[in-house]
């Protein structure tokens, strides 16, 4: 893969760089009524700062408002009330330099069969009206993969070639804000590990990156913050480390060896289970215990300790938690 060419905006500045990517502030959105459906408030008046420069997660579980949130940011749904910054362009009175400043690679295909990748990113380019001089097609297939399908028809290709062409639409006008829609739904390895390799590049050159997935995994490796949303509300925002800590609880793994004896007192709020492999484990909470103080108390009763480890609650835990009911 080649260097990337450093990504400098070509579309109009705000005078200085903005304090946040994106600002919303009691953002709401209400589906009209249709037939017999009732109006649907699928945004109840949401706050959120996406700090510039992250890798921002947005979660949430099925219906809970993040496409609708994406596609409010990306210009494709009216909002209902409420103030959307980006890049320090409120959508509703700079229209043109809000939308300049992001890309969005959408969940759903939206790419003309007939056409080949160069020539849907030349379309791109020319819908957000970048000079020629400011192309970068020929890098933007490489950065993707698809210099060898450049002249294909698009209707040709794979599954996969075809997600990585909606990235490289999504690039196509060098925005400050890349929002990624749900990129790794049902695709495999290697077009999993292309995307994550480009998207770390890209935001080590500035541009700040959005994400939704279903795949906790994924959010806690690459994401530096992430908010939660449910029921059309954002329920909490934290780094992504602060998040994890939240759970608060801590399990101590002890392999004692062929030890079978009774396990002595332990430090008040511990609880202490044998598991199938004979190995015991020890949970607290780390507000109020420390690993040492239960180390202590078993080499005090001359448990063996054959080997130690510890196990940390992962994104899955605090999401579950946070979302249930
Ligand atoms: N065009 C629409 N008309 C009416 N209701 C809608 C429309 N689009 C979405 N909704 C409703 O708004 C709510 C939020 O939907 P949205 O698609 O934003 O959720 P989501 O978090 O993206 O879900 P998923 O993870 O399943 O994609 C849901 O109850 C959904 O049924």
């Amino acid at each position: 893969m080649s260097p990337i060419p450093h990504p400098a905006p070509i579309q109009p500045q705000a005078a200085a760089l903005p304090d946040a990517a994106i600002r919303l502030s009691g953002l709401r959105k209400v589906y009209a009524a249709d037939g017999a459906s009732p109006p649907k408030e699928a945004l109840k008046g949401v706050d959120l700062v996406i700090p510039r420069g992250s890798i921002f997660g947005l979660l949430g579980p099925n219906g809970a408002g993040k496409s609708t949130l994406i596609n409010i940011l990306a210009g494709l749904v009216n909002k209902t009330a409420g103030k959307v910054e980006i890049w320090g362009f409120d959508q509703d009175v700079n229209p043109r330099q809000s939308r300049a400043a992001i890309g969005v690679m959408p969940q759903e295909l939206n790419i003309d069969p007939f056409l080949t990748p160069r020539a849907s990113l030349e379309v791109q380019a020319g819908l957000y009206a970048v000079p020629k001089a400011d192309r970068w097609t020929d890098e933007i297939l490489e950065l993707v993969g698809l210099t060898a399908q450049a002249e294909s028809y698009t209707r040709q290709l794979s599954g996969g070639m075809k997600r990585r062409l909606l990235l490289a639409k999504a690039l196509v006008h060098r925005p400050r804000i890349l929002v990624l829609d749900e990129p790794t739904a049902g695709v495999d390895i290697g077009l999993r590990e292309m995307l994550w390799t480009n998207v770390r590049r890209l935001n080590a050159q500035g541009m700040t990156v959005i994400l939704t997935t279903h795949y906790l995994e994924e959010a806690e490796e690459m994401c530096d913050e992430i908010a939660i949303i449910n029921h059309g509300a954002r329920i909490v925002q934290e780094p992504t480390g602060q998040l994890l800590a939240r759970m608060g609880s801590k399990t101590l793994l002890v392999d004692p060896g062929d030890w079978r004896g009774e396990l002595p007192p332990l430090p008040e709020g511990v609880t202490a289970e044998r598991r199938p492999d004979g190995q015991l484990a020890l949970s607290w909470n780390t507000g109020r215990t420390q690993a040492a103080q239960i180390v202590d108390a078993l080499r005090g009763a001359g448990v063996p300790m054959v080997d130690v480890s510890t196990e940390q609650p992962d994104l899955q835990d605090v999401f579950l938690e946070l979302t249930r009911g």
